[in-house]
């Protein structure tokens, strides 16, 4: 037993102050994967990307979850290794990918710098500067998605037995204002004197002062461990078995919200990367505003976010919660298919779903699975929910080309947004079968925070 000395994480302003420091990684990390969506058009403009071009510069980020099962091999690297030396390595990836992604846009490469050559000796179909981005989203990929487990794993250990929702749904809330400024930002800087791709600099160079702060965290988490550890209060994670991902996939609960995760995240992320370019071609607007409208859907989740994970704490309900969000998702997507009602307001009631899934997803997991188990579990969702972020930007785009004739005026996306709905239909069924295993299997989803 320990002798209840206090630590660091009972400090309500260390707690949250250094929540504040990984929500920054986090909405780093989110700003550089939205910030090229509103430059699609730019993008044609510059270097001749066709739109199926513009998803697989999308859908590249989540080859190494896909292929190298990255999001679970990094959980196990994290249970084994720990947060700061696993933090610090998928920061840096996510770093590298990000300066490597902004040199394959920039003058210095396109005029025949470092690389190019060698990128413009085969496969002629794609241009040099697709393929070089693309290996710098692969790389940004790499360390991304790791680095969004290290950081579910570091609330958990912050905040469990605390406002352990309010704290995911804060974090939630800080990474959308990455995706937030960047549908802003990015339509603003590909104005700059500088030049169009000082948008895409700025992003890598955010990403960089990122791992900065995590540098700074890690001395945080170093004088946590040591308290803890003096207390005897240190959890450590058991060494990663093959079994236990067997148990994790046989639990019901767990594969149903891991199924939810994949089918929810697959109609938002993907429609998002699109979005800004879909207001553009349907309502005929600029890319400043139609990158706006697109901000309205990460400027809604920033508060409601938060503002439901309370919900959750206090009150529970957090299976019921996901059936509504993921209702919506499919109401918003149908709307937006077949009808001209403003989209602004739609994306501030697709902003309601994309918190209420999210905010009461992610706690639950940690209801469900062990915390030794939890970097792994994290890792597995995240790995399975990639497959869904690598196939449907491809389709959208094939899609999009396939039931557009080339060099039409304005993109039609009425069927990319069909199948953007029936994928929110499949996240329907799996949150009512969450939440109806919930009553078998009793992991109390339905209960506030504090009372499991
Ligand atoms: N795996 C991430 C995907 C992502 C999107 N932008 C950057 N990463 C994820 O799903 N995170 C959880 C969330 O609700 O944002």
């Amino acid at each position: 037993m320990g002798n209840l000395k206090i630590t660091l994480r009972d400090n309500a302003w260390i707690r949250w102050g250094m929540l504040l420091m990984v929500g920054f990684v986090l909405a780093a990390n989110y700003y550089f994967y939205d910030a090229l969506s509103p430059l699609k058009s730019k993008l044609t403009e510059e270097f001749g990307f066709s739109s199926t071009d513009f998803g697989l510069f999308v859908s590249v980020y989540s080859i190494p979850n896909v292929f190298l099962l990255m999001a679970v091999l990094g959980g196990v690297i994290l249970d084994k290794l720990g947060i700061r030396r696993t933090g610090f390595m998928f920061v840096s990836f996510m770093a590298f990918g990000a300066l490597i992604t902004a040199y394959g846009a920039s003058d210095i490469y396109t005029n025949g710098g470092w690389g190019y050559g060698f990128m413009s000796s085969f496969m002629p179909s794609y241009s040099p500067e697709l393929k070089m981005m693309l290996l710098g989203r692969f790389l940004f990929g790499l360390g991304a998605e790791t680095s969004i487990v290290v950081i579910s794993k570091i609330i958990v250990k912050w905040f469990k037995g605390k406002e352990l929702a309010l704290a995911f749904g804060v974090k939630l809330g800080l990474a959308r204002t990455g995706s937030f400024l960047a549908f802003n930002l990015s339509p603003i800087l590909i104005e700059s004197p500088a030049g169009w791709t000082t948008a895409i600099w700025f992003a890598a160079f955010f990403v960089t002062a990122s791992l900065i702060v995590f540098m700074i965290y890690m001395m945080l988490d170093l004088k946590l461990d040591r308290q803890s550890q003096q207390d005897g209060e240190l959890v450590k994670s058991d060494p990663f078995r093959l079994s236990d991902l067997k148990k994790l996939i046989l639990n019901p609960s767990f594969m149903y919200v891991t199924l939810l995760c994949l089918t929810f995240y697959s109609a938002v992320f993907p429609f998002l990367s699109f979005s800004a370019d879909f207001f553009l071609n349907k309502f005929g607007l600029s890319v400043k505003e139609s990158g706006f409208i697109s901000s309205m859907l990460p400027v809604g989740t920033m508060f409601f976010t938060p503002l439901f994970g309370f919900v959750v704490d206090k009150y529970g309900r957090a299976a019921s919660l996901m059936i509504y969000g993921s209702l919506i998702l499919v109401l918003v997507h149908t709307c937006f298919a077949f009808t001209t009602i403003n989209p602004y307001v739609l994306m501030v009631i697709l902003g309601i779903a994309f918190s209420l899934v999210p905010a009461s997803m992610w706690p639950s997991v940690a209801k469900i699975v062990d915390e030794k188990r939890i970097g792994s579990a994290y890792g597995f969702m995240f790995s399975i929910q990639n497959i869904g972020l690598w196939i449907f930007p491809i389709l959208a785009g094939v899609v999009l080309d396939k039931t557009n004739a080339e060099g039409v005026e304005s993109l039609n996306y009425t069927f990319t947004l069909i199948m953007f709905a029936a994928l929110g239909i499949l996240g329907l069924l799996f949150a009512i079968l969450l939440k109806r295993e919930d009553k078998i299997s009793g992991y109390g989803l339905e209960l506030p925070s504090n009372s499991k």
